[in-house]
């Protein structure tokens, strides 16, 4: 078993049955969550040799913000289902382990409390049917610190998870609790008429860089930075919106060649190993985000939980460098990879 399965078995453990299924699942046949993870596995290494490797730096910067290395938290929903202490946990394990946190609006912890326990932390934007609701979690995740906002733009309706048989609860305080203000449920659904546009608005707003994140083609790619946007990430929602969407690493190549340097890159869905980091930037991605695995360390450990889930990541990372002749982020260059078979 991989240390990944090792992991996920562990928080199936744990978590009450359908609780596990919403983290776990995907969409439709889960065929792309299937892929995610088996195209890193085709993208294969070449190392070099012969290369002064007695130490190796994966510190690198994104959108400025320094961190340890190149593995960020994704913004992921909910995180009281999987444990108390919830996003809180999540921050304090990601402020340890030197990473940033993007913090979803679907957090079931106030913004602000969660800005006081983190480090560098970004906010994910959802607009919402009622962008006045949506106007005043902007505007409350920048005063907090939010340092960029990343807009997710794959999800007009959520993904259909035939593993989510409606049997999950979630506890009302925990839905609203970046949304006091809510009477109406309905008004917390996804708005279906998110646009280009969205991102200047978010900009003028917030004054924070903007992220747009879903992308999977080039073209949209270069519309986003043409919007205003200061890059990318190249997502598919860990394989939970369309499914039949072309794996990210697949994609990866494609965008980065339309931002050709304009933008940062940055790309999840999938990535579970060091080796799978390297490969993300040696396709040239700035950095990649994890997910799931974030959530089955707290799910299992909390905050420690949480550390060691990226810690470790961080530590292989730096091994596969090592092996393959790389020792700073900026050697790791397209000419580590070759496209194998898949
Ligand atoms: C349980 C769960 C909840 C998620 N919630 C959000 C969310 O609130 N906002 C968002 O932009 N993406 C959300 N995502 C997608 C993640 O940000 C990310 O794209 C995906 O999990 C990466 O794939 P991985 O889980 O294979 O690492 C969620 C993913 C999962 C598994
Ligand atoms: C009505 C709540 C929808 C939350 C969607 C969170 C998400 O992006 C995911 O589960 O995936």
């Amino acid at each position: 078993m991989t240390p990944y399965a090792i992991l996920e078995e562990r928080a199936r453990a744990v978590l009450p049955r359908p609780v596990f299924d919403y983290y776990a699942g995907g969409a439709g046949d889960e065929d792309t969550l299937a892929a995610n993870a088996r195209a890193w596995s085709a993208v294969r290494l070449r190392p070099r040799v012969l290369r002064d490797v007695s130490r190796v730096d994966t510190s690198t910067t994104v959108l400025g913000a320094r961190i340890a290395a190149p593995v960020l938290v994704a913004p992921t929903a909910f995180h009281r289902l999987a444990h108390p202490s919830g996003e809180l946990a999540t921050a304090e394990g990601t402020a340890a382990a030197g990473s940033l946190l993007v913090l979803s609006t679907r957090s079931s912890t106030r913004i602000e409390s969660v800005a006081a326990a983190a480090g560098p932390w970004w906010f994910q934007v959802y607009l919402l049917r009622d962008r006045g609701l949506t106007k005043e979690f902007v505007q409350r995740a920048t005063a907090a610190g939010a340092r960029a906002l990343v807009l997710t733009g794959d999800t007009p309706y959520v993904g259909r998870k035939r593993r989510d048989r409606g049997s999950l609860a979630i506890p009302d305080e925990d839905f609203r609790a970046n949304l006091e203000r809510l009477t109406d449920v309905a008004l917390a659904e996804q708005a279906a008429n998110v646009t280009f546009d969205d991102i200047g608005w978010l900009h003028e707003l917030s004054r924070l860089p903007v992220l747009v994140k879903g992308v999977l083609r080039g073209d949209d790619a270069a519309r986003c930075l043409e919007a205003g946007a200061a890059g990318v990430v190249v997502s598919n929602h860990g394989g939970r919106q369309l499914d039949g969407a072309v794996a990210t690493a697949e994609a990866l190549p494609e965008v980065v060649e339309a931002i050709a340097g304009r933008g940062e890159v940055l790309v999840d869905g999938g990535v579970r190993s060091g080796r799978d980091v390297v490969r993300a930037l040696a396709l040239g991605a700035r950095a990649v985000l994890l997910g799931r695995s974030v959530l089955w360390g707290l799910a299992t450990e909390g905050a420690a939980g949480v550390q060691r889930v990226l810690t470790e990541v961080q530590e292989d990372t730096a091994h596969v460098m090592a092996l393959a002749g790389a020792s700073s982020v900026d050697e790791v260059t397209s000419d580590l990879v070759t496209l194998g078979a898949v």
